[in-house]
C-alpha cells in the first residue's frame, strides 16, 4: 500500500502487567473505511486510543498521516476528527452552543453548518439533556466532522440507536467517504461493517485474527445450505455432495460447502427425482458473522490484503 494514512506495525499496549494488545499490524489507505472489529475486551479501544494519540504505544510503530500520534498530537489534531464512545456534553447547553463552544476551543473552523449537515438544524436551540439518544450521537458526529478532517475515528457511532437513526448515520458516513475522508470505525454491529467497510480487521485477545477486504475475508469461509429433511429420511439418503453434511440435533440438516451452486443443484435435482419435499430451504454465502465466529475460535487466519 503506497503512503498509507495509518501504518501500524507490531503494536503492543499494556495495563500494568496485562498486555491488552499483543503485536498488531495493519494499514489504512487514503479514502477507505477500515473497520476494527472484535470480541469484548479484544483491544479495539486501546488500539483506537493509541491511533488517536490518547496513549503511547508500549512497543511497535504507529504512524498516522505520517506522524507519531502521541508525540505529534498537536499537529495532527486539526487534521483528525474523533467521535468517542461517550461524549459528556454540559447538559444545559443547547446543541448550537455546544458547536460554538467546540469551534472556539478546538481550533477548528466551522466550514459549514454542521448541524444542517447532520440533520440537527431544527434542534439548534434545544438543550443537550432534551435531545434523544440518536440526536446526541449525531451531535457527537457533528463535532467530529467540524472543519472537515482528513481522517475520522468513529468509536461505536451507532450503539443504542434505532434502525432508522443508524441508517441516517450510515448515509452521513457514506457522504464523508464520497468526499475522500479516511475513516476508522469500531462497531459491534457486523452489518454496519458489512455495509460500510472496504477493509477490516477482527481482533481477538489482543491479536489480529482475520484481516483483509470484505470479499477476502468472506471468501475464507464456506457457504451454507440448510433444510429440514422429512421423516423418516436420514442424511445417509442424501446424494453425494462436495461439502460437509451435519445433521443438527434440531433435525435440521446443514451443508457447509465451498461449491454452493453445484451442491444446491445436486440436492434439488435429487429431491425432485425422489419426490422428497425439503422444508425451509436456505442457501447463503458466508456472512461476516460466520467469519467473526471463526475468528473467535481462531480456526483460520487471512493475511492483510494490501
Ligand atoms: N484502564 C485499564 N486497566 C486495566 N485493564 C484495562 C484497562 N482498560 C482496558 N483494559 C483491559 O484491556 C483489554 C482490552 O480492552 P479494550 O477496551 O481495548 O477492548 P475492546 O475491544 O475495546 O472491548 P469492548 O468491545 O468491550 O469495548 C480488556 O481485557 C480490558 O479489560
Amino acid at each position: 500500500m503506497r503512503n498509507p494514512v495509518i501504518d501500524v506495525v507490531g503494536l503492543r499496549c499494556r495495563y500494568g502487567s496485562f498486555e491488552a494488545v499483543r503485536g498488531v499490524d495493519f494499514e489504512v489507505a487514503e479514502g477507505e473505511l477500515f473497520a476494527l472489529l472484535g470480541t469484548n475486551g479484544a483491544g479495539k479501544t486501546t488500539t483506537m486510543e493509541t491511533l488517536e494519540g490518547l496513549r503511547p504505544a508500549d512497543a511497535g510503530r504507529v504512524r498516522v498521516l505520517g506522524a507519531d500520534p502521541w508525540r505529534e498530537r498537536a499537529a495532527l489534531r486539526p487534521r483528525t476528527g474523533i467521535m468517542l464512545q461517550e461524549s459528556g456534553f454540559p447538559a444545559d447547553l443547547t446543541a448550537g452552543e455546544v458547536v460554538t463552544l467546540w469551534t472556539a476551543t478546538s481550533g477548528r473552523r466551522a466550514t459549514e453548518d454542521v448541524l444542517e449537515r447532520l440533520d440537527l438544524a431544527h434542534r439548534r436551540d434545544v438543550r443537550v439533556k432534551q435531545l434523544s439518544g440518536g440526536e446526541r450521537r449525531r451531535l457527537d458526529l457533528a463535532l467530529a466532522v467540524l472543519g472537515r478532517p482528513e481522517l475520522l475515528f468513529l468509536d461505536e457511532p451507532t450503539t443504542g440507536l434505532d434502525p432508522e437513526s443508524r441508517q441516517r448515520t450510515w448515509e452521513v458516513v457514506r457522504g464523508l467517504l464520497r468526499e475522500g475522508t479516511t475513516i476508522v470505525l469500531t462497531t459491534h454491529y457486523l452489518e454496519e461493517a458489512e455495509s460500510l467497510a472496504h477493509r477490516l480487521a477482527i481482533l481477538h485477545e489482543g491479536v489480529v485474527a482475520v484481516s483483509g477486504t470484505l470479499v477476502d475475508v468472506l471468501a475464507g469461509q464456506p457457504a451454507r445450505i440448510s433444510f429440514d429433511l422429512p421423516e423418516p429420511l436420514g442424511v445417509d439418503a442424501l446424494p453425494m455432495l462436495l461439502g460437509d453434511v451435519v445433521h443438527e440435533p434440531s433435525g435440521r440438516v446443514e451443508v457447509r460447502t465451498r461449491e454452493l451452486q453445484e451442491d444446491l443443484a445436486v440436492l434439488l435435482a435429487w429431491a425432485g427425482a425422489a419426490d422428497v419435499r425439503l422444508g425451509r430451504v436456505r442457501a447463503h454465502h458466508a456472512s461476516l458473522e460466520d467469519v467473526f465466529h471463526a475468528a473467535r475460535s481462531r480456526s483460520f487466519r487471512v493475511g492483510v490484503a494490501a
